[in-house]
């Protein structure tokens, strides 16, 4: 075990019930917006390949030119509650916002740069009509912060010269005033998702972001923060030297899923996952495999089936419009959420052998197990494997709660669900209630034969 000063402070999950109810969400959106939006991955008629948001490093752009896009930032289409009630219709439960991406441009009104909506045409504040709206839809509200900011003179890749040090104390003070801000302008924001973090400039920052950490976390007792914001002394980012989780859940699962619960080292995660392959800002020409519904509602199943959430990024129109192409996904989703949400909200990781069928997932609290099927098998026999003293009370499909499923048992603790083949394209569930042999509430299906 190394000595470790600003490595992790806490061994295994959080308990606490703000950390309780995030582990449920299950479904999340993530918005990517600011003035990448605007020209939206194309400059003069030319594509940039790289993602949208990432415009302003492209060198077919001067960065002034670029940085004016401030003068441009008006979005006679933006309204906030359309935005929360597409969230909300979609089924998602948190939602993460870009208050400052690695461009600097700030979507608050702050104090401590220039370079914020207070001084576009727009003028008005963006982050309190979104932060009211999410709120008022029943939609937790996280703060996306980048704390690379090419726009701010301070900002450094690295520290080499005595100039940078000094520049850098500048910008890591500026930093600091910016998230209290954050916290203090909008108080209801349960967490702040980090980003821009791993050059050698902030990872040579362990003691000053740990301090920074502890600091808002006082600030806003409950407050999550992921293993993204700071490294340890050692420069170990998202893990410590002792291989112990930085922050209250791993954010390494970016546009990327785990396979196996292994993958995940029981820790508290989530996935953020972009539609197309690679573009979180609004890009005009989305190239590339587009992900369905049926794909991303598999990704949420296999996400709550691992013990994590799923995040779906939308990246809103420079007018402030969310594209058509977003909104159909939102209502895809969201009408299969309607029928099985049961399956996927306060669910968790279910202990069980994975089935070629699909992906288990079991209610937090309760003796409950949901199979949500993505590959029906040709016979309409599922199989389940189930611990010993563990025995099934109840098998129905969620949709048809009243038709039980005959329940066969092939081996010892091993079983068929017997279910004909459902007619349609859409994932269903199948509901499983058990019970432990140890306690005697309800009989147990045992030696049942079809
Ligand atoms: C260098 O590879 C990167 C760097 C930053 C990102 C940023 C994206 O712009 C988006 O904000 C994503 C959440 N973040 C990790 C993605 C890939």
């Amino acid at each position: 075990k190394i000595e470790l000063k600003h490595g992790s402070h806490r061994i295994g999950k959080r308990t606490d019930e703000v950390m309780q109810k995030w582990r449920g969400y299950g479904l999340g959106q993530f918005i990517h917006w600011g003035l990448y939006a605007i020209p939206g991955g194309e400059w003069n008629g030319k594509q940039y390949n790289g993602a949208a948001e990432w415009i302003r490093s492209w060198n077919g752009i001067p960065k002034s030119t670029y940085d004016s896009l401030i003068y441009k930032f008006n979005p006679v289409n933006f309204n906030a509650d359309e935005w929360a009630t597409t969230a909300k219709q979609m089924g998602a439960k948190y939602v993460t916002i870009t208050t400052k991406h690695h461009d600097g441009f700030c979507l608050w009104p702050s104090k401590y740069t220039s370079y914020t909506v207070a001084n576009s045409p727009w003028k008005k504040d963006i982050m309190k009509p979104l932060v009211d709206a999410y709120d008022k839809a029943g939609i937790d509200v996280i703060l996306y912060f980048s704390v690379m900011d090419w726009n701010h003179p301070g900002w450094r890749y690295d520290i080499k010269t005595k100039e940078d040090s000094v520049a850098f104390e500048g910008f890591k003070q500026f930093t600091r005033n910016q998230l209290i801000e954050l916290l203090t302008m909008y108080p209801t924001a349960k967490g702040l998702w980090f980003d821009g973090t791993w050059d050698k400039s902030w990872v040579k920052q362990a003691e000053f972001a740990d301090q920074l950490e502890t600091e808002m976390r006082k600030l806003r007792p409950g407050l999550i923060i992921g293993s993204r914001f700071r490294a340890d002394e050692k420069g170990k980012r998202h893990f410590d030297a002792n291989n112990v989780l930085m922050g209250d859940y791993e954010q390494g699962w970016e546009r990327k899923l785990p396979n196996k619960i292994e993958d995940v080292h029981g820790n508290d995660w989530d996935c953020v996952m972009t539609v197309p392959e690679n573009q979180w800002g609004y890009n005009k020409a989305w190239k590339g495999h587009i992900k369905t519904a049926n794909e991303l509602i598999e990704m949420t199943a296999k996400s709550v089936s691992l013990g994590g959430n799923f995040v779906l990024n939308f990246g809103p129109q420079g007018d402030g419009a969310i594209r058509k192409e977003e909104k159909q996904l939102a209502t895809q989703i969201g009408n299969w959420m309607k029928i099985n949400k049961e399956a996927i909200y306060n669910c968790q990781y279910a202990g069980l052998e994975k089935q070629d069928w699909g992906y288990f997932t079991k209610k937090t609290g309760g003796n409950k197990l949901y199979m949500v099927v993505f590959n029906a098998p040709v016979s309409g026999a599922y199989r389940v494997k189930l611990p010993a003293k563990m025995g099934i009370t109840k098998a129905y499909a969620l949709a048809t709660p009243t038709q039980s499923l005959s329940t066969e048992e092939i081996h010892t603790n091993e079983y068929f669900i017997h279910l004909k083949k459902q007619g349609g394209d859409q994932p269903f569930v199948i509901v499983l209630e058990t019970k432990n042999s140890s306690d005697n509430s309800g009989n147990v299906y045992d030696k049942a034969k079809t």
